[in-house]
């Protein structure tokens, strides 16, 4: 029979005990909802009712339980009054037998565990809840969305705006336009269902986007000055830090305004969701030009196709969609640095793979081999707007050393095109799986909201959605890790080399050693600037799937 935990409070800054008359510790049991700081300001601008960051909601039960919980409104505002939640006379939904979420109810990080291990860490379960903490009525809602286009930012609009209006009642609804500086330099667009019903067929976003920008201060008065008090935030890792401070500012001025993300990536480089949406839409895509660059190298001599992929430090659009094609000989991503020449390394692979087929396809991430092209180019260090770092062409650049390489070796004369489809990728509308995964995420979001969480971002994890707090999405990337089966797989898929020094992964098979690396849960940023030798030095420690 399933237990209920008995939470105890655990403060990760102070050792001693959780007192309810303590403000600042929590003061938590299964029923009740966690809170710290009391807030006693007014919601003018800029007081300074509350300070400091809020700290993270840990709370642990039996058997090794840890719940990394989402800040909720009540816990800086007291005596929040609360309604019952619409849903439960919604004709369409009084089907579902127990349609409303638990308060309990959590998610799991880890599901694959051993007899005797602890249970771990959990994220609050995503869902509509019994009671909400905004009247429909009283919902000034507000959708902005920053950083990089991709598959899915309208149908999670369009969702996000279908979802509040027909579940919950709520008819006021802002797009901010022009991303985060569109607070307060641009106009808003008022959001209906009859204004958004079709633009889950269209690409981009129809609010636009931005890099730079985010303005803390002039964002949150903007705000406050709109009576907003629901912010729905799409967007990547930079946007998910600029949702963060959003929070801590309206948390610090004692404001009743949820704010919640939506996590956007093409890239997948988000951690602790299992794929953000648009991501399978970019791998389906990806097959378009990873097709043509081999019909067109097949049907020459000694044909080389290289085609090149968003990624930027993470490669995971580059590692499924080769894996889905199986017509990828080759593929680079920013996780495991190459090199050229000698033994072992791409030209010699080429050549091998050009006498043995007489053609061959590369897929390369746009992140890939960067520290090569820095090496052999004057050092880049551009940024774009939001200070990300401007990437040098990698495709380009690898096509060139490849043709160099070949004309100066007489022997062998080859045919090489080179495909740059990434931001035809990134330009099309979510396909028919995307489309439901991000009307799933709009409605988990949604339902957090009124239910009067903030400061999360909604994810799936292990297929159930859920509230996660800003940090564990912020705090580092994902990374295809690759000393996990998955690139494994790939590697035995193209019989590509692995640009491992042998001597030394086999040194270190034979060697224990103490880190062990957990299935998708590795911190892997070193291994993008990793030698070959050290990723060798890795894979010695592998532990995972
Ligand atoms: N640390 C930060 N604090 C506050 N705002 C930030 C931070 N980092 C980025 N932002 C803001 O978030 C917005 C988007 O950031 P960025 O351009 O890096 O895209 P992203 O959300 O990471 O998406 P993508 O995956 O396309 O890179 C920008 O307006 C930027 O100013
Ligand atoms: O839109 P921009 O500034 O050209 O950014 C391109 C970058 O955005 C991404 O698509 C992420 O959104 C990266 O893969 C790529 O490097
Ligand atoms: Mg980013």
């Amino acid at each position: 029979m399933a237990t209920t935990p008995r939470f105890r409070c655990f403060d990760p800054t102070n050792s001693y005990a959780a007192t309810p008359d303590h403000p600042r510790r929590f003061s938590t049991t299964s029923n009740s909802t966690p809170r710290y700081y009391n807030n006693n300001n007014n919601n003018s601008k800029g007081t300074m009712g509350i300070s400091a960051n809020s700290e993270p909601k840990i709370i642990t039960g039996d058997a090794g339980y840890v719940l990394e919980d989402v800040p909720h409104l009540s816990d800086y505002i007291p005596d929040l009054p609360t309604y019952p939640n619409p849903l439960q006379d919604n004709p369409s939904y009084s089907v579902v037998k127990q349609y409303f979420v638990n308060v309990d109810d959590s998610v799991a990080q880890t599901i694959v565990v051993q007899k005797d291990s602890p249970r771990g860490i959990h994220f609050r379960r995503a869902g509509p809840r019994q009671k909400v903490y905004f009247e429909p009525d009283d919902v000034r809602a507000c959708i902005v969305t920053c950083g990089g286009l991709c598959p899915g930012l309208n149908t999670v609009i369009r969702e996000i705006v279908c979802g509040l209006y027909y579940m919950y009642g709520v008819h006021r609804i802002l797009g901010i336009e022009g991303g985060y500086r569109g607070f307060y330099a641009r106009n808003t667009i008022p959001l209906t269902p009859k204004v958004v019903n079709d633009i889950h067929k269209r690409g981009g976003t129809i609010l636009g986007t931005s890099r730079g920008g985010h303005d803390t201060s002039k964002i949150v008065d903007s705000i406050q000055d709109r009576g907003i008090n629901q912010v729905y935030i799409l967007g990547g890792d930079g946007t998910q830090k600029g949702a963060s401070v959003i929070f801590e500012e309206c948390r610090r001025r004692g404001l009743n305004v949820a704010v919640a993300g939506i996590p956007k990536t093409i890239d997948n480089d988000i951690p602790v969701i299992d794929k953000s949406f648009g991501f399978d839409t970019a791998v389906e895509e990806a097959q378009r030009a990873i097709n043509a660059a081999h019909v067109e190298a097949e049907s020459i001599e000694n044909g080389i196709g290289v085609v090149k992929l968003m990624g930027r430090y993470s490669g995971f659009i580059a590692m499924y969609a080769t894996l889905a094609s199986r017509d990828v000989d080759c593929c680079l991503i920013p996780e495991s640095p190459f090199y050229l020449e000698g033994a072992g390394g791409l030209f010699e692979y080429i050549e091998k793979r050009l006498k043995e087929n007489g053609h061959m396809v590369i897929v390369i991430a746009e992140g890939a081999g960067q520290e090569l092209l820095a090496e052999s180019r004057l050092a880049m260090n551009h940024q774009d707007a939001s200070g990300n770092k401007l990437l040098q062409d990698s495709g380009l650049w690898l096509s060139q050393k490849i043709k160099d390489h070949f004309s100066k070796l007489n022997k062998m004369s080859i045919n090489l095109k080179y495909i740059d489809p990434t931001y035809m990728i990134r330009a099309i509308p979510s396909n028919a799986s995307d489309n439901v995964y991000c009307t799933l995420l709009a409605h988990s979001v949604v339902h957090g909201a009124m239910a009067g969480y903030t400061g999360f971002t909604v994810g799936s994890v292990n297929g159930r959605h859920a509230y996660i707090p800003f940090h564990r999405v912020t705090e580092r990337q994902n990374k295809v890790v690759i000393t996990d089966r998955m690139w494994a797989r790939l590697l035995s898929s193209t019989h590509q080399p692995s640009f491992l020094d042998p001597k030394e992964v086999a040194k270190n098979k034979g060697e224990e050693t103490e880190t062990h690396l957990v299935n998708g849960e590795n911190h892997l940023e070193e291994t993008a600037s990793a030698t070959p030798k050290e990723v060798g030095n890795q894979q010695a420690t592998y532990s995972g799937n």
